[in-house]
C-alpha cells in the first residue's frame, strides 16, 4: 500500500519527489518505480478519487467543473480585450490531475509542429521521438464498425501508428451520431476532406475523435487507473495525498541552486521532506508549476521582490509565454433526427440510460457528446486575399508584440513567430478547430429550451499569437495564481476566431447539413445582422478556453527565455526538473493530453538514462 502519512515519510529512503500526481506526474512515477531499487514519493494536493462517477462515466464529462473537490476552480484575471471578463480555467485536482477532468479526446499534432520543438533548440524532441512515446503510453482498442459506417464517419486507422500495450486505453465511441455524417459531407463540399487517419502527422480535416475510454468497462481511462492503481503493490512507490506543496528549499552548491528539501502543508501543518537522494520534479501543470517555482525563488527577480521572495535563480521566462486555445460556441436549433443529450432532460429517459450504462455499459453515458472535430487551415477559413492580409497583419502585430516584450524573452518569441508564420502559410497545417457537440453545449451565454434539439460548433484558434502569463498574485501559497492568457492581445487572433465562426455558420447552410438546421440560436439573429462587427463583439463577450494552456515553463535555450533545457532541468538548478504540459513552448493544433502522457514517458527515459546509463 503506497499511501503514506506525512509523519512516516522520513522513515523511507526517497530517490525522487514528484510534486503533483497529475497526468505527466503519474506516468513518471510509474515508470521510475519499474526499478525496485528506486523509490519515488508523489505529493498531490488533491485526493485519490475512487469510484467517482463524475470522473469515470464518459457521458458525465464536464460535470466536475467548479466542484472544488475535483477542480481547482481557477479564473483568469479580467481580460482587457474581452470586455474585462474573467474566464473560467478548470484544472483537475486529485490523483490523475486534468486527465480525470478532461473531455476525453485523444489527438495528435502535425509532424511539423513536433519537429519545430527541435528547431527551437531542443535536441531529441521531434515527431519520431514523441510518436514513439505516445504509442508507449497507450493501447488502442478497436470497436466493431461496419465498412459503411467507417466510410461515413471517417475511420481507417493505420495500426502501426497506435500503441498496443501501453497503460492508457483509447477507443472510439460505440454509437455514431447521424449528424456527424451530414456535417462531414457539408465540410467536404466546403473543401475540407474527411481525415480517416489523423494520427500520422497530418491532422487536418474532419475527424472522428479517439477517446480515452476503455470500451470493455465503458469507463474513462486516465492517469490514475492507467499508471498508478495497477502499481499500488509497489513498496517503492509512495503517495502522499491532500498535501499542498508550498516551495522547494534550495542551497547553493558549485554555482548552482541545489534542492535540499520540499515543504508542504497538510491539515494546516507545515512539513518538510529532506534528504532526497536524486531529484525534485515539478509536475503541477501549466498554472501551478510556475507558481511553485516563484514561491521557491526561481523566476523574474522583479516579480519575486514584490512578494518578499529572495531571488535565487534569475529566470525571467518563468510564468511567461502562456498560450491557450481560445474560442466560442455557436449553436443552432436542429430537427429531431435522433435522440441526443438534449433529450436527457426527460428524467425517465435519463434513468433508462443510467441503467443501460450500469447493466450493459451502453447508452448515452457510455459515450461523449463531442466526438466530431474539424481541423481547418487558414485557407479553409479565408479567401486568398484574406490569407494574404492576415499574414501581413500578423507580421505587423507580432513585430509590435516583440517590441514590447521583456528583452530577455525576445529572441525566443521571434523564433516562435517565425515558425508560426511558416505553419500559417502551409495548406497542410491547422489554424482553427470546429468541435462538434451533438446537442446544446452547456455554456453560460445560451439558454437551453427543453423539448428542442440543437447542434453546437465550438470555434477555436489553434496557434495564438497572443502571449500571456501566470504569476504569483500573493505570497500565500494557497492563493490562486494570477492567470492572464491575454486573449486577443494580437488582433489577428480575434479575426481568426471570427473567420472560424463564419466557417461554422457556412457549414450550417451547406447540404446535407442545411436540411437539418431550423435556425440560429447563438449567435442570435440580432448579432448575425451586425455582420463581422457583431461577431467580434460576440467573441469578446463570450470567449473561453478549450483547456490546453502551455508555455509557462518553456523548454527553450536559456538565452531564448527558456525555463527548462531539453532534459527538462530547470536552468540554474542542479536537481530540479519540470515534467508537465507547461514545458511546451508553443501551442499545437490538437488537444494535448496524448502529448502530455508522452512527455511523462520521455522524461522517465531521460532520467533513467542519466542516473542508470546502459
Ligand atoms: C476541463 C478540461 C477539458 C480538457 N479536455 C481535453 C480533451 O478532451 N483532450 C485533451 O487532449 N486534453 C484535454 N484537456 C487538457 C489535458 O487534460 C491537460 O492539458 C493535461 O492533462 C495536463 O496535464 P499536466 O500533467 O500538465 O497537469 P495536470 O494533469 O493538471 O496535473 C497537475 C497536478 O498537480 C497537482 N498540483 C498542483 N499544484 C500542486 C501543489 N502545490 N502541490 C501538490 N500538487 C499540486 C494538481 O492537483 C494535479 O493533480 C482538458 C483539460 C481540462 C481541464
Amino acid at each position: 500500500m503506497p499511501f503514506v502519512t506525512a509523519a512516516k515519510i522520513q522513515s523511507h529512503r526517497i530517490d525522487y519527489v514528484i510534486i503533483g500526481g497529475g497526468t505527466a506526474g503519474l506516468v513518471l512515477a510509474a515508470r521510475l518505480t519499474e526499478d525496485p531499487n528506486v523509490t519515488v514519493l508523489v505529493i498531490e494536493a488533491g485526493t485519490h478519487h475512487v469510484e467517482e462517477p463524475v470522473i469515470d462515466v464518459p457521458g458525465y464529462m464536464g460535470r466536475g467543473i467548479a466542484n472544488p473537490k475535483l477542480d481547482w476552480t481557477f479564473l483568469t484575471v479580467p481580460q482587457k480585450r474581452a470586455n474585462n471578463n474573467v474566464v473560467l480555467q478548470p484544472r483537475g485536482k486529485g490523483l490523475g490531475g486534468s486527465s480525470h477532468a478532461n473531455f476525453l479526446g485523444m489527438f495528435r499534432p502535425s509532424k511539423e509542429e513536433l519537429d519545430a520543438l527541435e528547431v527551437l533548440g531542443n535536441k531529441g524532441w521531434n515527431w519520431d521521438s514523441l510518436l514513439h512515446y505516445t504509442k508507449k503510453s497507450e493501447t488502442y482498442v478497436p470497436v466493431p464498425i461496419s465498412d459503411e459506417d467507417a466510410e461515413k464517419y471517417a475511420i481507417k486507422l493505420d495500426p502501426t501508428l497506435h500503441g498496443t500495450d501501453g497503460p492508457l486505453k483509447k477507443s472510439f465511441t460505440k454509437e455514431w451520431p447521424k449528424i456527424h455524417e451530414s456535417t462531414f459531407l457539408a465540410a467536404e463540399s466546403l473543401g475540407v476532406p474527411k481525415n480517416p487517419e489523423p494520427s500520422g502527422g497530418r491532422n487536418l480535416g474532419a475527424v472522428s475523435a479517439l477517446i480515452s475510454v476503455d470500451p470493455v468497462t465503458a469507463k474513462r481511462s486516465y492517469a490514475s487507473p492507467a499508471y498508478l492503481e495497477p502499481n499500488l503493490h509497489r513498496s517503492n512507490l509512495l503517495v502522499l495525498i491532500e498535501a499542498h506543496v508550498t516551495k522547494i528549499i534550495f542551497e547553493e552548491a558549485a554555482g548552482l541552486q541545489k534542492a535540499v528539501g520540499v515543504e508542504f502543508l497538510k491539515d494546516g501543518t507545515v512539513h518538510r521532506v529532506v534528504g532526497v537522494q536524486r531529484e525534485y520534479i515539478i509536475a503541477a501543470g501549466t498554472f501551478q508549476t510556475p507558481q511553485i517555482l516563484e514561491l521557491s525563488g526561481v523566476g523574474n527577480p522583479d516579480i519575486l521582490h514584490k512578494f518578499g521572495i529572495k531571488p535565487l535563480v534569475d529566470l525571467p521566462g518563468v510564468g511567461e509565454n502562456l498560450q491557450d486555445h481560445v474560442g466560442v460556441s455557436t449553436i443552432v436549433e436542429v430537427k429531431p433526427i435522433e435522440v441526443t443529450v438534449d433529450d436527457l432532460v426527460d428524467p425517465e429517459l435519463a434513468k433508462k440510460h443510467e441503467e443501460l450504462y450500469k447493466e450493459k455499459q451502453e447508452g448515452f453515458y457510455a459515450m461523449i457528446p463531442a466526438s466530431g472535430n474539424i481541423f481547418l487551415s487558414a485557407e479553409h477559413i479565408g479567401s486568398d486575399s484574406d490569407v494574404k492580409n492576415w499574414q501581413e497583419h500578423m507580421h505587423t502585430q507580432s513585430t509590435e508584440t516583440l517590441a514590447k516584450v521583456n528583452p530577455a524573452l525576445r529572441s525566443g518569441l521571434e523564433k516562435q513567430y517565425a515558425i508560426q508564420r511558416e505553419l500559417f502559410a502551409s495548406k497542410e497545417q491547422a489554424q482553427a478547430e470546429v468541435l462538434q457537440y451533438v446537442g446544446h453545449q452547456p455554456v453560460p451565454y445560451a439558454k437551453f429550451t427543453p423539448g428542442k434539439h440543437y447542434n453546437s460548433f465550438f470555434c477555436a484558434l489553434m496557434h495564438p499569437l497572443s502571449r500571456g502569463s501566470v504569476h504569483l498574485a500573493s505570497s500565500d501559497p494557497l492563493a490562486s495564481p494570477a492567470i492572464d492568457p491575454n486573449y486577443f492581445a494580437n488582433e489577428a487572433d480575434l479575426d481568426l476566431v471570427v473567420h472560424t465562426i463564419e466557417f461554422a455558420l457556412k457549414l450550417n447552410k451547406t447540404p446535407p447539413l442545411d436540411a437539418l438546421v431550423i435556425g440560429p440560436h447563438i449567435p442570435s439573429k440580432e448579432v448575425l445582422e451586425k455582420g463581422k462587427a457583431g461577431l467580434e463583439e460576440y467573441v469578446k463577450a463570450n470567449c473561453g478556453p478549450v483547456f490546453h494552456p502551455v508555455g509557462t515553463a518553456s523548454m527553450l535555450p536559456r538565452e531564448d527565455g527558456g525555463v527548462v533545457d531539453a532534459t527538462l532541468k530547470v536552468y540554474g538548478t542542479s536537481n530540479v526538473r519540470v515534467v508537465d504540459a507547461s514545458i511546451l513552448p508553443m501551442e499545437l493544433s490538437c488537444h494535448i493530453q496524448s502529448l502530455t502522457y508522452a512527455i511523462g514517458e520521455k522524461a522517465a527515459d531521460i532520467l533513467k538514462s542519466e542516473h542508470f546509463p546502459a
